[in-house]
């Protein structure tokens, strides 16, 4: 009997959005009964695709129209003069991009005269860092040049240029849709299962619509993490890992006051400073994306053409703090992290060497200013005990409910954290009547406890504020408020 057909799916992703994307595919395929395979373009050998059956491109388009930093050995692979017009002939592929709109109406630079640095995205983070040292006072030729899914259309071509047999039309996600990339990528998904099948009903042996529930694939996560309660049991490990380097260089520049001299130069490290921080996108569209000038203060600075500066983003403590006490586990636990199969190669962030809980979170997740992805209220609503709360999840995580997902989550930019604070304004709005006393001393045990819990614990108000602010929205004659003393 043939083997059942394999899909892979590979990502190529700066911020984090394709590897999302990628996921879900892979998700979708597997629920289908079509194993599938996720790896990103920097783990993956280009030389071996000649020898794939049916690979899915998801790639995202960074800096001005350039690939993420993941995918240019491969692309640089593939771009090879003495590859020929047959080299990916049998090959079946289909291409999803992401981008954004909004990024042509920038001022663009052709490749010969780009401007010294690059832009930087940091992490999927909602403010996001254009970096520029200044040098000469000018610019070059200015030029407008069609960057929108620039990667996307560049890899199709080439693909199809190297003998790779399209299975679907390409798919290109824009972010300024009212519902973001997922609006085109949900029926792009649909239309690229149901060629599939046509071509091959071995891809998925049910056929193209969804086989396996959902309960049984979220029942098996993809990473395994286990916790040492014993502090210091891994710890003699901890030194090697390139999580705790990292860390340490963060701390180490924490700490470095301005002056500062390194412990191996005789010289000091150099200082820049910020003459320009400008808003790159349009004021309303909901995004924070900057444009920040540096010029050099001190001569010891020296940079090629190329060479890249990095801002290590930061977490607040705090919000971190909340984060794990709000998971009920431990800060101070051990932790550490592999993939459940043997296939998935490098998760985010895996070790096979403890860490401290909090050191992990701090240096892998944005718990403070990145929205959940849609997955994330598919998973919750599978644990959701209230009924109607669970409702409510699944209504999000479904294709009818993207939209007002979108609206509800990224375009207010929601955080993990923000989730719990909100919900007691979902309550306020939903007309439920606030009761106000003069003191939390006289509060209702319920109304006391749910207080402590959302208000106070997760948005870190206190009571007494908290009492306060509910008074002002009662006074402002928004909500129906009872008083009890
Ligand atoms: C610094 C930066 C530069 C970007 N440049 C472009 C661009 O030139 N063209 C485009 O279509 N989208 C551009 N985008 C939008 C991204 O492609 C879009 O946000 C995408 O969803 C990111 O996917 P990723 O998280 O997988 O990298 C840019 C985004 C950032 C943060």
């Amino acid at each position: 009997m043939e083997a059942r057909r394999k899909l892979l799916v590979l990502y190529a992703s700066q911020t984090g959005n394709a590897v999302d994307a990628d996921e879900r595919l892979s998700r979708e395929a597997e629920r289908r009964g079509c194993s599938a395979t996720v790896m990103s373009t920097h783990d993956y050998e280009a030389r071996c695709l000649a020898s794939e059956e049916t690979v899915i491109f998801v790639v995202s388009t960074t800096g001005q129209g350039e690939p993420p930093d993941s995918m240019k050995a491969f692309w640089l692979y593939l771009r090879r003069r003495h590859l020929s017009h047959q080299w990916l002939r049998g090959v079946q592929y289909a291409v999803f991009g992401l981008g954004d709109s909004c990024y042509p109406q920038f001022n663009i630079f052709s490749s010969e005269e780009e401007p010294i640095g690059r832009d930087l995205p940091l992490g999927k983070s909602s403010t996001v860092i254009s970096i520029e040292i200044k040098q000469t006072s000018g610019y070059g030729t200015v030029e407008k040049l069609d960057i929108f899914l620039f990667v996307a259309k560049k890899l199709d071509k080439r693909l199809s240029d190297l003998g790779a047999e399209p299975v679907a039309e390409r798919g290109l996600g824009n972010e300024q849709h009212s519902s973001g990339y997922e609006s085109v990528l949900d029926p792009w998904m649909c239309s690229l299962w149901n060629t599939l099948y046509q071509k091959n009903p071995k891809f998925f042996p049910n056929g193209p619509l969804l086989s396996i529930s959902d309960k049984k694939l979220i029942d098996q996560p993809k990473i395994e993490i286990t916790f040492y309660d014993a502090v210091g049991e891994h710890s003699e490990y901890s030194n090697t890992t390139d999580l705790k380097c990292f860390e340490m260089e963060i701390n180490r520049a924490r700490s470095m006051p301005p002056g500062k001299f390194s412990h191996y130069k005789n010289s000091p490290d150099c200082f820049l400073q910020m003459i320009e921080n400008c808003l790159l996108t349009r004021a309303g569209c909901g995004k924070d994306v900057r444009h920040f000038e540096f010029e050099a203060l001190s001569s010891s600075i020296k940079y090629e053409v190329g060479d890249v500066l990095e801002i290590l983003p930061g977490q607040s403590p705090a919000a971190i703090g909340r984060f794990i006490k709000r998971c009920c586990l431990n800060p101070e636990s051990y932790i550490t992290v592999q993939p459940r199969e043997a296939q998935i190669g490098s998760c985010v962030g895996s070790s096979m060497v403890a860490m401290k809980l909090k050191t992990f979170v701090e240096l892998t997740m944005d718990v403070a200013s990145a929205s959940p992805s849609r997955y994330f209220f598919e998973v919750m609503s599978f644990f959701a005990s209230f009924e109607k709360e669970k409702e409510e999840l699944q209504w999000f995580a479904s294709p009818e409910g993207r939209d007002d997902l979108f609206k509800f989550n990224q375009r207010e930019q929601r955080t993990v954290l923000e989730e719990q604070s909100t919900k007691i304004l979902d309550l306020l709005s939903k007309g439920a009547a606030v009761y106000v006393a003069g003191s939390s001393k006289n509060m209702p045990s319920d109304v006391l406890s749910a207080f402590e819990e959302i208000v106070c614990n997760e948005a870190g108000i206190p009571m007494e504020d908290a009492v306060k602010w509910l008074r002002e929205l009662g006074k402002a004659g928004k909500y129906h408020v009872e008083a009890w003393s």
